[in-house]
């Protein structure tokens, strides 16, 4: 089945290469496409971006048309601007403004005013080249929206936050263990509104960060991929809603589904001409930015893996076989004719993040022995709870006894971070999935060097920094595919 599939579309590897009970407050209505269309352009020059262009006249050629990606990760977003050859010709990045409201943090605004900056830092005369751009967005961010004004109903569910008071309905319709069984999974979060919210209900809509955001510059609603969509029920391989979900009275509010680096259509016309984006510029579907790290990574054997540090640790493991069990936490994601095997824990840099900054991060790193085995036995978390490899709600953070040397402290949490790494790619290779062979490291976390032989030691197995570290990279590699096939189908 899926073979018939990824015959018909372009796929990725056939290019150029070899996300507690929350209260409910009513997210505040706000007309956030004013914002949008106003874009004042003094606000981004006024906003911290961190922008390298490695493009010159001369490196682009006459004609030449490139590729824009964005990420939306955890703690902040970055664009790659790519030619056909997969070479950067600028990349940037922004942490999320915090906007708060009624003490919560206005998300959708953060989102929306970090978008239109990172297109403002996109360089003027490469603006004009771009063919084709698409977004990846956090895993199982919900967004329900008014389908006719695409206002907000509700605040957004973050890729962490777990509804438990919707489980028990989603396991009584899904099947055993099914990737929607987990309290973190978009279903769940789609059900507690429904169950919570009354008037709405009827013309709400979901979509995910990514479709969200992209929704903002091709202004069609209700649009999709397949990766985004997997946690609220999208069966990749059927191609369609499964019929235990389609019965249920809430699937009028579910998303129509694409594969990743699909063209949706043209960039908003109001968009394209403040910024300067030529008039060919299309939108395409995204995905997840677990998935567009191993895009970045361009492993395309089975066996190949990547782990993302990021502010979470996710794991995705190229694999011949299909394998799920919402039970510890694990999912397979459709990537063309394979299945990226995996699930994300609640672990990594964020905690890091908590205790240390990144500068002290790369001094203590500096005073590690990769080689030593570290006594300290952490289970590293933010707050109660994880997602993989133990699918747990309730589990507490373990960081304590802390010793007074902070290098010690940081090499047992790096340390534990790893055992987590390797029970999640044991019990992957439990559950049947193809033996992985070899690791490769995205994310902020991937620039640590003695981390990375840390994980090394751990796992048994080789480690390395991808060739390219940033989800950004995969996403703008997404933009490229769909421009060639929009180019193919011409
Ligand atoms: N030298 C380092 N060693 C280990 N982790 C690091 C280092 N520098 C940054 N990080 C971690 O990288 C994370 C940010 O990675 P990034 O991929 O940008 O995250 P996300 O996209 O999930 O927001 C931070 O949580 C930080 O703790
Ligand atoms: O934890 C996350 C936040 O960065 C990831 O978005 C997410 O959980 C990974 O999910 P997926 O495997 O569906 O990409």
């Amino acid at each position: 089945m899926l073979a018939s599939i990824s015959a018909r579309s372009l796929t990725i590897s056939s290019l150029f290469l070899s996300s507690s009970s929350p209260k409910y407050g009513r997210c505040k209505s706000r007309n956030l496409m004013s914002e949008t269309e106003s874009w004042n352009k003094t606000k981004a020059r006024s906003m911290s971006l961190k922008v390298s262009n490695s493009s010159s006249k001369d490196d682009v050629q006459v004609g030449e048309r490139l590729y824009l990606g964005m990420d939306f990760g955890t703690s902040g977003a970055r664009f790659a601007i790519i030619n056909k050859d997969g070479t950067i010709l600028s990349e940037g990045k922004k942490e999320y403004p915090k906007f708060t409201t009624e003490e919560s943090i206005d998300w959708l605004r953060s989102w929306k005013v970090t978008l239109f900056s990172l297109l403002e830092a996109v360089p003027v005369n490469l603006r004009p080249l771009i063919a084709s751009i698409s977004i990846d967005g956090t895993s199982a961010t919900t967004i329900i929206i008014d389908s006719n004004s695409g206002e907000p109903l509700w605040r957004p569910f973050l890729y962490n936050e777990s509804c438990p008071d919707a489980l028990p309905v989603v396991k009584s319709i899904a099947p055993a263990n099914h990737t929607v069984c987990s309290g973190t999974s978009t279903l769940c979060k789609l059900v507690s509104w429904w169950n919570t919210e009354g008037e709405n209900r009827e013309s709400a809509l979901l979509l995910h960060q990514a479709d969200w955001l992209l929704w903002l510059l091709h202004g069609k609603l209700g649009l999709s991929d397949y990766n985004n969509a997997l946690k609220v029920g999208y069966d990749p391989e059927l191609e369609s809603y499964p019929p235990w979900l389609l019965s249920q009275p809430y699937s009028q509010l579910l998303p129509s589904v694409q594969a990743p680096g699909t063209s949706i259509g043209y960039l908003k016309e109001g968009i394209r001409t403040e910024f300067g984006f030529p008039k060919d510029c299309v939108v395409c579907t995204g995905t997840t930015d677990s998935i567009a790290a191993f895009l970045a990574a361009r492993a395309t054997e089975p066996g190949k893996a990547v782990t993302s540090l990021g502010s979470t640790l996710a794991i995705k493991l190229l694999s011949t076989s299909r394998i799920e069990d919402a039970r510890f936490g694990v999912y397979s994601h459709r990537l063309d004719d394979k299945w990226l095997v995996g699930g994300a824990s609640n672990t990594g840099g964020a905690v890091l993040r908590q205790i240390f900054t990144d500068e002290q991060l790369e001094k203590l790193s500096e005073h590690i022995d990769p080689m030593e085995v570290s006594p300290l036995d952490y289970y590293p978390l933010q707050v109660v709870g994880e997602r993989f490899p133990v699918a747990d709600p309730k589990m507490v953070p373990r960081l304590h006894p802390r010793p007074k040397s902070d290098v010690e402290y940081l090499h047992g949490i790096l340390e534990s971070i790893a055992r987590i790494e390797a029970e999640g790619y044991s019990l992957l290779k439990d559950m049947g999935a193809t033996q992985v062979d070899e690791v490769f490291t995205a994310g902020g976390g991937a620039k640590n060097e003695k981390w990375s032989k840390i994980r090394e030691r751990v796992l048994g197995l080789p480690v390395s920094r991808a060739i390219q570290i940033e989800a950004a990279y995969g996403a703008a590699l997404l933009a490229l595919k769909g421009a060639q096939a929009q180019h193919n189908e011409q």
